[in-house]
């Protein structure tokens, strides 16, 4: 297979943090530290030596526990964080709905944050007014709509920060689990349009903890542990082999 007919290539990628392995209780303490190099780290490896091929159209499921890496798996593919080894590349528009309000300003109502949001994802002016009432309509908002979006629950968050992302189709749609803050009818919604998109070509990464929304939308799954990459395979074996780890 050709390198353009995948949509993303992960080749031995290692993500590395440096944590502070001593407690520092204010700016003022860390900058000392810093000035007379008495600051010490340790190294934390977030992903290591993860490589995974993601064929243009296909949908994966990535799940793991707590603190296994998935949201630093994301953030790799959207360029967030650059791997400390190994290579990302990525072929094609990418929609990424990483983290819950990211994109938005919690000062602008609803209304201009949908106009914000969507130039953050490349849209401009004419083509948000033309969707205007689809996006509106899709998030349930309605009434909503001239509310500073810091009074908007999480819940309502998520719903448009998903109607925005899914506007357009994008050829790469990342969803972490900011879904989950969605109540279940919302939930069944933006699962349809995921299959939906899915059917349209769309190329789906999804997080989540939920074994059987993985099963209904991904064709694929990955399972991290701890940073490492613990199953690859379709979705329903490696969601049986996880459910029974969890299980233990
Ligand atoms: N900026 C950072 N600095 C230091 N460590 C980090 C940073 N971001 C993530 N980590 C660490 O990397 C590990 C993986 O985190 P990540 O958020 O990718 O996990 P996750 O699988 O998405 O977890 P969850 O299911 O809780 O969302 C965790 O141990 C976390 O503490």
């Amino acid at each position: 297979m050709k390198n353009e007919d995948y949509a993303i290539v992960i080749d031995h990628a290692t993500v590395r943090f440096n944590m502070a392995s001593e407690r520092i209780d204010n700016l003022k303490e860390y900058f000392v530290k810093l000035l007379k190099k008495e600051l010490m780290f340790k190294e934390f490896f977030a992903l290591k030596d993860v490589s995974l091929k993601v064929k243009k159209g296909e949908s994966w499921g990535i799940v793991g526990t707590n603190g296994s890496g998935k949201s630093t798996l994301l953030k790799l593919i959207c360029g967030i964080l650059k791997p400390y080894k190994g290579t990302v590349v990525i072929n094609g528009s990418m929609a990424p709905l990483i983290e819950l309000g990211a994109g938005f300003d919690p000062d602008l109502t609803a209304r201009e944050n949908i106009f914000l949001n969507g130039a953050v994802l490349g849209h401009d002016k004419h083509f948000m007014q033309e969707h205007f009432e689809e996006i509106v309509e899709f998030a349930e908002l309605q009434n909503f709509l001239d509310m500073p979006i810091k009074n908007y629950s999480s819940g309502m968050s998520a719903r448009l920060g998903f109607a925005v992302a899914t506007v357009v189709r994008p050829d790469i749609l990342i969803c972490d689990e900011v879904l989950s803050v969605g109540d279940y009818a919302f939930q069944q919604k933006c699962e349809k349009r995921m299959q939906y998109m899915r059917e349209c070509g769309t190329t789906l990464l999804y997080v989540s903890h939920s074994a059987e929304s993985v099963k209904t939308v991904c064709e694929k799954a990955l399972w991290l542990r701890k940073g490492e990459n613990v199953m690859i395979g379709d979705a329903e074996t490696v969601m049986d082999q996880y459910i029974k780890f969890l299980e233990r």
